[in-house]
């Protein structure tokens, strides 16, 4: 028989596509699988490191059904092929290992054996853990040498190449047959409340299911099918939760039960309209349930939310804890629809004219797990990504919509086959890695001093994912939990592409450009970017060279309360003048001027250790001026609130706003200027609550 190598394959190191000259036998591949068994450590804390694809190896996911497959024998596998139109159909004949993935010994029809490594199972998934006896099928396999001689192993990377398959399948071949090691429906029920008592939910459901194949008695399989739904709930697979709930209506006064169980499911959705529909059928059925009272209520306040955008910050933020940080809320995407936008594919545009401050949207996460290490924060949301895309189908829809750099689809992505959906993780990854969001447990808690920097973890938020990029945005995000808020951060019309910033900018073009490049290959085509791209060379390079200097002189940081000597105040005065003569007028009229952030913050922070007032307050308004910020000259009578308002529309909003307007406060204060002091604390709190999401006290700041 002819194997089929694919062609675009040629990316995988050992694509040799020969037959192995020779390979490891039953005995050695069981005899080696049994020594690394002992080791096994099976303690619940054991490492189990997830594996992130690689994507310069990627290869799509099988979208064939396995009928349609030509099914071949191991001998026929060659090393380093995926084996398009052939397929496998194998026993597991060992206890599995599990490490990154579950590794167990097959063996096929003609007695051949070989090692098998599934990777991405997710753990709601019977085969996380292939049990010994049973018969799988694996598409289009991979087939790849181990990197030690002889060593070879089919490898599955996708999900969907492995199908466990019911006992009775026709395709399995007569000598891999065990016979249905259970007869009747009644057994399969009773050996599946079994495995729900012990807590097995993956096999107490694949026990449902052939209790539910065997019968054709729809008396015996409506509790059944209520009872896999209350499993399938367990198990977060919302989806099968909720056609299970549905299947099992009856008509009888047990009714209620299944529209319960079904707007508990869409609840778990997060469909909220759906689930306020079953929820109140359910009530109509039995209005006195007090639990159906509290899931209905509990969605009638989502659905508000959704509608509104009315949110009770303070409760959120008090209800976070290091193991809850999934809020229980609606998003409200109203103010925002996606359309084609002129600067990348879709993007997100205002449905109505915003103020200044205004909730553009509030977002709950799509995916985000509870994983704030920054070495694990990828790798946790790639898995938590496969996992539901595998457990939840209608998810597929959303995720996989999003954009993923121009990675070559199979075409058959998100869609049913053989019973499961199609997950390519390579597509997965792809997307992962445009789309997500890194962010705090709470961006307010983020802007105390006290809280070391770096505790993030990664999250996917669907709509939020159309905005594009600009380094001087019209909006500005934060994080309460897994909620997303973003807020106007100045007057924004009804039409008006809405845009944030990817990542904090860097102060020179080039290198935040660069960063744009590597990251999400594109060049920012913003109105700063393209402002600095007119300035010539020459003088970018002096600007780089004048930062360099006045940082080396402040030695990177910051004054604090310290005296600074007056000799080296003047030494950065003086460097900081040259510097802002480095900005040619032409380019940096009305956009910032980021390389003077640093040398401007820290003229500031050293006047403010020495007294100087009236100092501090020309250095504070130069601050929001090279922020992009319209300030008068410092003799003119100003209002520090209108800055958000009568900037313009190439300001970039930052927590230094609001510490800098604070700063001013202070000095005017100290200068008798009562009113402007208290014009300036209003415009902080304003740019506070831009930068936290919600109303909050600027007195955290110093904590
Ligand atoms: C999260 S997606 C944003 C939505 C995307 N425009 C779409 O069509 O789905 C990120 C990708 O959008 C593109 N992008 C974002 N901001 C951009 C900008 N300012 N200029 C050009 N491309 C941009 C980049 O290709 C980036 O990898």
């Amino acid at each position: 028989m002819a194997v089929v190598i694919a062609p675009s394959m040629a990316s995988t190191k050992e694509n040799t596509g020969a037959l192995p000259k020779r390979r490891l036998t039953k005995e050695e591949l069981t005899k080696t699988h049994k020594t690394h068994l002992k080791k096994q450590d099976n303690s619940p804390h054991a490492p189990r490191p997830v594996k992130q694809p690689v994507m310069a190896d990627a290869y799509p996911a099988s979208s064939k059904s396995i009928r349609e497959l030509e099914i071949i024998p191991l001998t026929e596998l060659h090393a380093g092929a995926h084996h398009r139109g052939k397929g496998l159909v194998v026993k597991a004949i060992s206890a599995p290992f599990v490490g990154a993935g579950a590794v167990s010994i097959v063996e096929d029809e003609f007695g051949n054996a070989d090692k098998l490594a599934i990777y991405n199972q997710a753990d709601s998934s019977i085969l996380s853990g292939v049990p010994e006896g049973c018969v799988v099928a694996i598409k289009e396999p991979y087939y790849k040498n181990n990197g030690a001689q002889d060593d070879f192993m089919i490898c599955v990377d996708h999900p969907s190449d492995v199908i466990l398959l019911r006992f009775t399948d026709p395709i399995i071949p007569e000598s891999l047959r065990l016979g249905p090691l259970l007869k009747t429906a009644e057994d399969w029920k009773n050996a599946a409340d079994r495995a729900f008592i012990e807590k097995d939910f993956p096999t107490s459901v694949f026990c449902y299911t052939e209790a539910l194949e065997v019968s054709d008695d729809a008396a015996f399989q409506a509790p059944i099918y209520t009872k896999r739904s209350g499993v399938n709930l367990i198990l977060g697979r919302y989806d099968a939760a909720k056609a299970d709930a549905l299947a099992s209506r009856t008509g009888g006064p047990q009714e209620w039960k299944a529209y319960y169980n079904a707007g508990r499911a869409a609840y778990g959705l997060c469909n909220y309209t759906t689930s306020h529909t079953l929820l109140t059928t359910a009530l109509s059925l039995n209005p006195t349930h007090s639990g159906i009272k509290k899931e209905h209520a509990r969605c009638t306040a989502r659905l508000h939310e959704e509608s509104t955008g009315e949110y009770d910050f303070p409760a959120m933020q008090a209800s976070l804890t290091p193991q809850s940080v999934h809020l229980d809320r609606g998003s409200f995407l109203a103010n925002t629809r996606v359309g084609e936008s002129p600067r990348h594919g879709r993007g997100l545009f205002a449905t109505r004219a915003l103020r200044a401050g205004d909730l553009v949207f509030a977002e709950k996460a799509t995916l985000m797990p509870n994983q704030y290490e920054p070495a694990r924060a990828s790798a946790a949301l790639y898995a938590l990504m496969v996992r539901q895309l595998c457990d939840n189908p209608s998810l597929a829809g959303p995720v996989l919509r999003l954009f993923d750099g121009g990675y070559e689809r199979g075409g058959g992505e998100g869609g049913l086959v053989d019973g499961v959906p199609v997950v390519d993780v390579f597509l997965v990854e792809a997307i992962r890695t445009r789309n997500c969001f890194s962010a705090p447990r709470s961006t307010l808690e983020n802007t105390r001093p006290s809280v070391p920097e770096g505790r993030q973890c990664k999250g996917l938020w669907v709509h939020a994912s159309y905005m594009n990029h600009d380094c001087v945005a019209n909006t500005m995000r934060s994080f309460v939990g897994d909620m997303l808020v973003s807020r106007a951060t100045r007057d924004i019309e009804e039409g008006e592409e809405l845009f944030q910033q990817y990542v904090p900018v860097k102060p020179l073009p080039d290198v935040r450009n660069k960063q744009f490049k590597d990251g999400w290959g594109f060049e920012c085509g913003c109105t700063l970017c393209a402002a600095e791209r007119r300035s010539p060379e020459a003088m970018q390079a002096k600007r780089k060279e004048l930062l360099v200097a006045v940082e080396k002189l402040c030695s990177k940081k910051m004054p604090g309360r310290e005296l600074i000597p007056d000799a080296k105040i003047r030494s950065v005065d003086k460097l900081t003048r040259q510097l802002e003569e480095a900005h040619e007028k032409d380019v940096y009229e009305g956009v910032p001027r980021l390389t003077l952030i640093y040398p401007s913050n820290w003229l500031v922070a050293a006047h403010r250790g020495r007294k100087n007032h009236g100092k501090v307050v020309k250095h504070a308004m130069k601050v929001l001026r090279n922020f992009g910020f319209k300030v008068p000259d410092e003799s003119e009578v100003w209002d520090p609130r209108e800055i958000y308002t009568k900037s313009g529309n190439a300001t970039l909003m930052t927590v230094h706003i609001v510490a800098t307007l604070r700063t001013l406060g202070e000095a005017y204060e100290a200068l008798g200027h009562k009113e402007m002091a208290s014009k300036c604390v209003e415009a902080a709190e304003f740019g506070y609550r831009l930068v936290t999401g919600s109303e909050n006290e600027l007195k955290t700041l110093d904590r």
